[in-house]
């Protein structure tokens, strides 16, 4: 007899016939001889309906500086009065669809016992509305499955436990939208289950979301960092934090779909001997500190914003045989111009500049640049954490290092900085993050030489190097238009100016992703980086209220951006690959605005309008569709 974690999305439960056939589908696996744990979402779209109430009831500031202005009249007040009431009213959308489940199995004879998160309890920290989960207290599950009781739990939500004052209270919490795929892997993690599966309306993983593109492959087993990436980069399917449980604690999972037998997607993650089951989503922030001496920088200044240019770079730098590391694209400064700036062996930087030379880019500087060094911080935990990056920068600040050049994916943030300040650099790194309580419980020690091209992660946290999958360097493709961009121009180009921007940011837990700062011009740079939509008109307000204090220009939004990303292990080990996504744009005419690329993925920013036929042709290009 095995115990198996089952979670059924808004979809497989969006009415009464579905329900009852999820109660049939979980009554054969309880026939099978297993114990069974159901974590439930709400039914179809109530949460967003809920959401919809909700603003439906507020009166809303009117322009920017009000919100502005409201936002330090709420935090004066009391920053977290909107968001517990929203935890409460978007946690009962779960709790009418695991009362309806429970009864449903109870109607045919299957014991069950429907539980809120509260009630399990699982226990989080008191950030509402983006809740991470600390602990789940398993007692009372296995208490319910020892006597034969299926136990439906509420997903995306738990509750955290203050004990400042005299009497202990308990708050209901809420992970996120999507959050219950967290619920389920977090659950699975807690009470050792055989496999976590994921119930969806999809047949599992595939190369990319089959709404938009029908001709999408379903993915036999994905790893645990490519599907990190993913999600992160807008395929919902599952969420990243769910992901980011399964590859910290070896959670066995699977996509399946609600209404087929098929296996679906495995998703493969390390086995781990053991782990902090007292911290469950908060024992990894930063794993380790990452940094490469063996790099040189060419950055190309003012090159024509128009399609073609990366692909011609790329394409002829991979032809001649050269492997690009870190690649940065900024936007336009004047406009109809931009900056490349990458990172090749530094052996290989003459080659790559004669390259570079002949292509013979109209009123193109360039400029090379052999003694640099690239820090890095690599973290799963960084995922949704706004704080982190702006930890790293202030670090760097501090310690007087310069940043020349930031590129950021979800689990991983690198800057080049010159090579004299690698010392202080490290130095700095290490004691912020090796300090920090979460991080000292892992130990981070560093390993960094001149000949370790690329020093990895620490080798005592187990499967740190992503898994290789089996066949081609691109497994996924993934769209994300929930992204807007918003560039700070002429940012003074000194140590601390980056840490404050994405602090000021942070304090109002916005998450930036895909940061970039442009090469130096004449002691300033640019800064472009994309935040949710939900956030947009926020971030921009904050940013410029502190546009005179910290000495930088125009704050310029731009809502009409979407992100395409390529994503796959197979990349590591094959040259040329992002040139191809390149020139599959080229061709098919889409303008590439910004470009961040890490390991295993290659972003794009392209026009929203773009966006659809950006996708397809992507997945066209690396060969995804399913054979017909
Ligand atoms: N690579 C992908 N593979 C499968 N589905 C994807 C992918 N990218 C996006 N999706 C979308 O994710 C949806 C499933 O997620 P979601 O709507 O949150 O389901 P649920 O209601 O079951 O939680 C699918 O219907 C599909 O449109
Ligand atoms: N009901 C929540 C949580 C969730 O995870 O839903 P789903 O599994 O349907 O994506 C939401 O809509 O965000």
């Amino acid at each position: 007899m095995s115990l198996i974690v089952q979670k059924y999305g808004g979809s497989s439960v969006a009415d009464a016939t579905r329900i009852k056939a999820v109660r049939d589908r979980i009554k054969a696996t309880v026939a099978q001889g297993h114990q069974v744990v159901v974590v439930v979402s709400a039914m179809g779209k109530t949460t967003d309906t809920l959401v919809g109430l909700a603003d439906a009831v507020v009166e809303k500031a009117l322009d920017l500086q009000q919100k502005e202005q409201q936002h330090s009249l709420d935090q004066q007040s009391d920053p977290q009065a909107r968001a517990r009431e929203m935890d409460l009213l978007l946690s009962a959308g779960e709790q009418i669809s695991i009362a309806l489940l429970s009864m449903s199995l109870q109607s045919i004879g299957q014991p069950a016992i429907a539980l809120t998160g509260a009630q399990v309890p699982i226990i989080t920290e008191p950030h509402h509305t983006r809740a991470r989960v600390l602990r789940i207290e398993t007692g009372h599950v296995r208490e319910c499955l020892d006597a034969g009781k299926v136990v439906i739990i509420a997903g995306f939500q738990g509750v955290a436990i203050a004990t400042d004052g005299q009497q202990p209270t308990r708050q209901i919490t809420t992970f996120g939208r999507g959050g219950s795929d967290t619920s389920a892997v977090a659950i699975a993690a807690a009470i050792g289950a055989e496999i976590c599966e994921i119930y969806t309306d999809v047949p599992g993983i595939l190369t990319t979301d089959p709404r938009i593109v029908p001709e999408a492959r379903l993915l036999d087993q994905i790893t645990c960092d490519e599907m990190l990436e993913l999600a992160s980069q807008g395929a919902k399917v599952l969420h990243p934090r769910a992901v980011e449980i399964a590859r910290n604690f070896g959670v066995k999972m699977a996509v399946r779909s609600s209404w087929l037998e098929d296996p679906g997607t495995v998703v493969i993650s390390p086995t781990l001997a053991s782990g902090n089951y007292q911290a469950l989503e908060v024992n990894r922030f930063v794993e380790g500190i990452t940094s490469d001496r063996s790099q040189a920088k060419i950055a190309i200044l003012g090159v024509p914003d128009c399609p073609g240019i990366a692909a011609q770079l790329f394409g002829a730098l991979s032809g001649a045989g050269l492997n690009i590391d870190l690649i940065v694209q900024s936007i336009q400064e004047p406009a109809n111009l931009n900056d490349i700036a990458f990172t090749v062996d530094r052996q290989e930087l003459t080659q790559a500049r004669t390259v570079v030379e002949h292509l013979e880019l109209e009123h193109a500087a360039i400029v090379c640049d052999p003694a640099i060094a690239i820090v890095s911080i690599v973290g799963v935990g960084m995922i949704g954490r706004p704080g982190i990056a702006a930890q790293m920068f202030m670090a760097l600040g501090k310690a007087g290092v310069n940043i020349q050049m930031i590129s950021t994916s979800e689990i991983k943030i690198s800057c080049v900085i010159a090579e004299h300040s690698y010392d202080q650099a490290i130095a700095a790194l290490q004691d912020v993050f090796a300090v920090q309580e979460i991080s000292s419980a892992i130990g981070l020690p560093i390993k960094a030489s001149n000949s370790d091209a690329s020093t990895q992660i620490p080798n005592q946290i187990p499967n740190q190097k992503p898994e290789q999958s089996p066949d081609a360097p691109v497994r996924g493709v993934a769209l994300d238009l929930n992204r807007t961009r918003l560039a700070i121009k002429n940012v003074p180009d000194r140590p601390g100016v980056a840490a404050s921007i994405f602090q000021c940011l942070a304090d109002r837990s916005i998450s930036v992703d895909t940061i970039i700062q442009s090469q130096p011009g004449q002691q300033y740079n640019d800064i472009a980086f994309t935040v949710p939509v939900a956030d947009l008109n926020q971030a921009e307000a904050v940013l410029k209220n502190a546009a005179m204090e910290l000495g930088y220009g125009e704050v310029v939004k731009d809502e009409a951006i979407a992100k395409v990303s390529i994503v796959g292990t197979g990349m590591i080990e094959q040259p040329g690959v992002a040139a191809q996504m390149f020139t599959a744009f080229a061709k098919a005419g889409i303008n590439i605005e910004m470009i961040a690329t890490s390991e295993i993925k290659v972003s794009c920013v392209v026009r929203q309008e773009d966006a659809i036929v950006a996708l397809k042709t992507i997945h066209q290009a690396f060969n995804l569709a399913q054979e017909s």
